[in-house]
């Protein structure tokens, strides 16, 4: 199971630059969790801070029962073999192939003989599909790629933390999802307790149990993602709608000048460009893949979440009530293939020892793969009568578009 990542009253400076103070969060056990905030509010920093590559003025990032700001050195080195990192631009080293690079912390931190590093190393490079490519350098491949090679190399030591700086930075829409969909997958196959630092809304909305946002210094809130989601914070509700109008500028602080006349033009119907999308409405959150096992985290954060619901905002309320019939709904529809879904649904969340008995099932579960679904599938058309004429019409349709365009 992932490790529990607790940051107590953190505060971090370069020199005089107060990056932010005062910052407290728990990144529950193996669950997903994402970490937004408009450029330079130090979320990147914070990630550095929670390896221990950079030392906050105070506060304390308790991991695995050590807090890393006050350890020694060896100390540090042991709890870093729990990450795996996925740095925003790759961080590979040029000079050597992705083979090299994906080997290199097994090479460096394990006795491992060669012909096991080859097998771990290509079964990573399988994982996030990179088969063929593994003799090449950095600079003769995508941005995508590089990525996909960096969260390779991140993997290879079954980290039991990851830590991911803008996994979609660079990356088109659709690549974006195919690496957020490996996150779940990964999160369901080893229970790490992974942390996001991202920008993008996608991702935030789909991917994450909890979210958490950094502006001016501070962390603004840190919960479900159905909280930050349903947010009535009008920092919340431009940045989720990426809205020109609000309270973040450009720059960091926005002078009253400014907001004044942008209100202005506000309330003169002038568009701030920001989608008018209702984040209130909250979308379903993305499942492992067929094939995979259940992820265990999302049980733990069943009850996790049920225990605080009492203390969230209404609307936050409503909405994590929301999401948690949308899930029961589909497990009792579709059994087979969210296995996941099945586990959390038959759970009595009051009661520890139901929560732990969830997660033993879950651990002999496995969700439908797609073949068993293809199966079913092709039982299912077996069954029913072809319908000709509704063939014929779509022919005849397709036809006539064809004529018209011509
Ligand atoms: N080693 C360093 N020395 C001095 N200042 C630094 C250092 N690292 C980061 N900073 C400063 O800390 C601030 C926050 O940087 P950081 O990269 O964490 O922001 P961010 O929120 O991740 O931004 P973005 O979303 O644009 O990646 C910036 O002003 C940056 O210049």
């Amino acid at each position: 199971m992932g490790v529990e990542v607790k940051v107590e009253g953190l505060t971090k400076s370069f020199g005089s630059q107060n990056i932010w103070r005062d910052v407290s969060l728990t990144l529950p056990a193996g669950e997903v969790n994402a970490l937004l905030g408009p450029s330079g509010t130090g979320k990147s920093v914070f990630l550095k801070t929670l390896i221990g590559l950079l030392h906050p003025e105070q506060g304390s990032v308790i991991i695995d029962g050590t807090d890393i700001t006050e350890c020694s050195a060896k100390e540090l080195y042991e709890i870093r073999k729990l990450f795996g990192v996925l740095f925003q631009d790759g961080a590979l080293f040029g000079s050597m192939t992705l083979y090299d690079n994906i080997a290199f912390p097994l090479r460096e931190h394990t006795k491992k003989k060669e012909d096991e590093i080859r097998r771990i190393v290509m079964e990573k490079v399988e994982l996030v599909g990179l088969a063929g490519a593994e003799g090449k350098l950095p600079g003769e491949i995508s941005g995508g790629m590089r990525k996909r090679a960096g969260l390779a190399r991140a993997l290879v030591l079954d980290p039991e933390i990851i830590l991911c700086d803008e996994p979609d930075s660079g990356l088109d829409p659709v690549r974006t999802a195919y690496i957020s969909q490996l996150l779940i997958d990964i999160n369901a196959e080893i229970d790490a307790t992974i942390l996001i630092v991202t920008h993008n809304i996608n991702i935030a909305r789909t991917i994450p149990d909890n979210i958490g946002m950094l502006f001016r210094k501070e962390l603004v809130m840190f919960g479900p993602r159905e909280q930050l989601l349903t947010s009535e914070q009008p920092v919340v509700k431009q940045f989720l709608s990426g809205d020109r109008f609000g309270p973040i500028g450009m720059s960091e602080e926005k002078d009253e000048a400014v907001a004044a006349a942008e209100a202005a033009m506000q309330a003169a119907g002038i568009s701030g460009g920001g989608t008018k999308d209702d984040f209130s409405e909250i979308i379903a959150q993305v499942q492992p893949n067929p094939g995979m096992p259940v992820r265990k985290a999302a049980i733990r954060h069943r009850a996790n979440v049920l225990a605080m619901l009492p203390s969230l905002p209404e609307n936050a309320q409503a909405a994590i009530r929301a999401s948690i019939a949308e899930e029961d709904e589909r497990a009792a529809q579709s059994p087979e293939s969210v296995a996941t879904l099945v586990a959390l649904a038959n759970t009595d969340f009051s009661d520890p020892a139901a929560v732990q008995a969830a997660q033993d099932q879950a651990d002999t579960q496995v969700i439908e793969r797609p073949t068993d679904v293809l199966a079913t599938a092709a039982d299912d058309a077996q069954t029913q009568p072809i319908d000709t004429a509704a063939i014929e019409t779509a022919v005849n349709q397709s036809d006539g578009q064809g004529s018209t365009q011509a």
